[in-house]
């Protein structure tokens, strides 16, 4: 299911005195199964592109279409509910939204509520706390008696028991530590390679662009100022800079290297790049 954005401006508070740009005139296509990632400094307009991604917003002109939804300033709320099957999206600190007395139940939550049987929700949420690594005794537990990095999981299996086609991850690691953050774009990756799930993720991490994404959007005060691959996205270092995003750590460490003789060509992007490109350098190489 393609997403495709055409000329949508987004106003808040149109009408009032406190009206603010949201979005700029933003046009783009966000492919069936791709991994896009959006970057962009605080306020560039990151969450409320995420929100016309299942008409949470609604443009004030210009037109989303999402898969056969199109969805302009005049779409009513009414028929929507197929559209946000669709589209799970995963919010900040997922977490908090949980509210069951038990996992199974919270998974279940969304299903049953989409008119899926008691009894088929609870397979479901069976199955999707599988997808997310979570052992099967956590299905009875209360999900306030888990840690924060499976309490998440939770939240995320609920939005996949919905079998959506797109997930959107809005700063989905936030507060994890380096490993839990690890594991969880891992199960992201898994889920995007085994269930063609297109992704699209809001990020400040430019490693997780770099090894992750295939497409790239960068926001600035509400405006798409460049789209490509984290390889278009990342040859400009200046061109970041003023626009107040960094290289990923590799990169990185190459312009370090560089700025000692060392040369690299194309600039790596992540540490497998990086190695391979170091290693005959440095007279080390394949070992017998
Ligand atoms: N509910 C709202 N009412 C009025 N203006 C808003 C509202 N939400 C966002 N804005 C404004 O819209 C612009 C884009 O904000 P948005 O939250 O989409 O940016 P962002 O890139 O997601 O920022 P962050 O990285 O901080 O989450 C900003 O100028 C912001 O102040």
């Amino acid at each position: 299911m393609d997403i495709t954005f055409d000329h949508v401006n987004f106003t808040y508070q149109a009408g009032t005195p406190f009206a603010g740009d949201g979005l700029k005139d933003v046009s783009v296509t966000i492919k069936d199964g791709s991994y896009t990632a959006i970057i962009g400094h605080t306020g560039s307009g990151k969450s409320t592109l995420l929100q016309h991604l299942n008409a949470l917003l609604k443009p004030t002109s210009g037109t989303v279409t999402i898969g056969d939804f199109k969805i302009t300033n005049e779409t009513s709320n009414k028929n929507l509910k197929p559209l946000r099957q669709k589209v799970g999206m995963v919010f900040q600190f997922a977490e908090n939204q949980l509210f069951e007395q038990t996992v199974a139940k919270d998974i279940a939550f969304g299903p049953k509520n989409f008119g899926v049987s008691d009894e088929e929700a609870l397979k479901l949420a069976a199955q999707m706390v599988k997808l997310v690594g979570l052992p099967d005794s956590v299905l009875e537990q209360s999900p306030f008696d888990l840690s924060g990095g499976q309490m998440r999981r939770v939240a995320i299996a609920g939005v996949l028991a919905m079998q959506p086609e797109v997930l959107v991850l809005d700063e989905p690691t936030a507060g994890l530590d380096p490993a839990g953050r690890n594991e969880m774009m891992a199960m992201f990756q898994k889920l995007h390679e085994t269930q063609g799930l297109t992704i699209v993720l809001v990020t400040h991490l430019m490693d997780d662009v770099a090894d992750f994404a295939d497409q790239v959007l960068v926001m600035d005060q509400g405006q798409l100022i460049k789209t490509g691959s984290p390889r278009t996205i990342f040859a400009d270092p200046a061109w970041l800079t003023a626009h107040q995003l960094g290289l990923p750590k590799t990169a990185q460490m190459a312009q370090a290297l560089t700025a000692k003789g060392f040369q690299f060509d194309p600039q790596p992007l992540t540490t497998e790049e990086l190695a391979q490109q170091l290693l005959p350098q440095i007279g080390g190489g394949a070992h017998d």
